[in-house]
């Protein structure tokens, strides 16, 4: 599933600002950015809920035809279940609109909501239930009919761990059938754990896109440098820049090589114990590359 210069615009305002990414087949990969970074307004076009300003969507390297779409898997920022209809009557009908016969729908209704420990709730109404488990339904109902790719609009908020560890697993099962999954979330660590890939949005435009390791080596390396006397020396070294100096141990970045070199020399005159690579959390990624 591919985007290419997706833009959406609201009177004078551009939310969504020539836009660019893949979702592979069989790919978990996290959207991310901050409120009103234009997320769901990018879900929304994909999923043809809202008009394309300009750009388009493509589904295996054609234009997107609402038929695909039919096939795919959507959770809605706005969720949109019926809270005073039973929890397996309502998935049952939205299964028959997504072309299953009511029988199929309401057996792969009860074995999610079984998956998701809601099998003694099926004849309930959405409303009594607590909004975690709403959540859990509104996961059913994007998954019911064996969807050929996932949009999903923050579907892990509210979900308690054990909750959002069996929603991996399910999607996991959809991934392996080559399923491209796209989720939006605002909560890194989660992102960090579950995504093959990512995408950061920031004021409507991409900021960076690609795997979690892609996505490292684009970012400037940094090192920890810890030596047995005291290091402020390092702050005259040419070609380094020091990030943090406490004392024994320097957290800093390198020009080049000839930094590398001049670096490490001056460290073995000043008992040098350790000198190591730090790779960037994704949450230093995104911190860094939104400043
Ligand atoms: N129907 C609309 N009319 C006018 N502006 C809109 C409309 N929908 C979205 N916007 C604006 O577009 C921008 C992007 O909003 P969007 O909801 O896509 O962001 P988001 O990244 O999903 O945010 P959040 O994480 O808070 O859900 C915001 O400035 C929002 O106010």
């Amino acid at each position: 599933m591919e985007v290419r210069d997706l833009t959406r615009t609201f009177g004078d305002k551009t939310a969504v600002d020539q836009v660019s990414f893949t979702v592979e087949p069989g790919r978990m990969t996290g959207f991310i950015g901050a409120n009103g970074a234009g997320k769901t307004t990018t879900m929304r076009m994909m999923m043809g809920v809202l008009r394309i300003t300009a750009g388009e969507v493509l589904w295996n390297g054609e234009p997107i035809k609402d038929a695909d779409r039919a096939a795919f898997g959507y959770m809605p920022e706005e969720r949109g279940l019926y809270p005073k209809q039973t929890i397996l009557d309502q998935l049952g009908y939205l299964g028959q609109l997504r072309g299953m016969n009511r029988a199929d729908a309401l057996a792969e209704a009860n074995r999610l909501l079984e998956r998701f420990a809601l099998g003694d709730r099926t004849k309930d109404k959405l409303e009594t239930l607590s909004l975690g488990n709403q959540q859990r339904v509104q996961i059913a109902a994007a998954l019911l009919h064996q969807p050929n790719a996932l949009i999903l609009d923050e579907p892990f908020s509210g979900l308690d761990p054990v909750a959002v560890d069996s929603m991996v697993d399910l999607l996991r099962e959809h991934m392996d059938r080559g399923v491209p999954v796209l989720f939006s979330s605002h909560q890194l660590d989660l992102v960090n754990r579950l995504c093959d890939s990512m995408v950061i949005l920031d004021h409507g435009k991409v900021l960076a896109a690609g795997t979690a390791d892609e996505l490292r080596a684009s970012r400037p390396k940094r090192h920890r440098l810890r030596c047995s006397q005291d290091v402020g020396w390092v702050r005259a070294v040419p070609g380094v820049t020091v990030e943090d100096l406490e004392g024994t141990e320097a957290t800093l970045s390198l020009d080049d090589d000839e930094a590398r070199q001049g670096l490490l020399q001056r460290a073995v005159d000043h008992g040098l114990l350790e000198f190591t690579d730090l790779a960037p959390t994704l949450s230093e990624i995104y911190r860094e590359v939104t400043r």
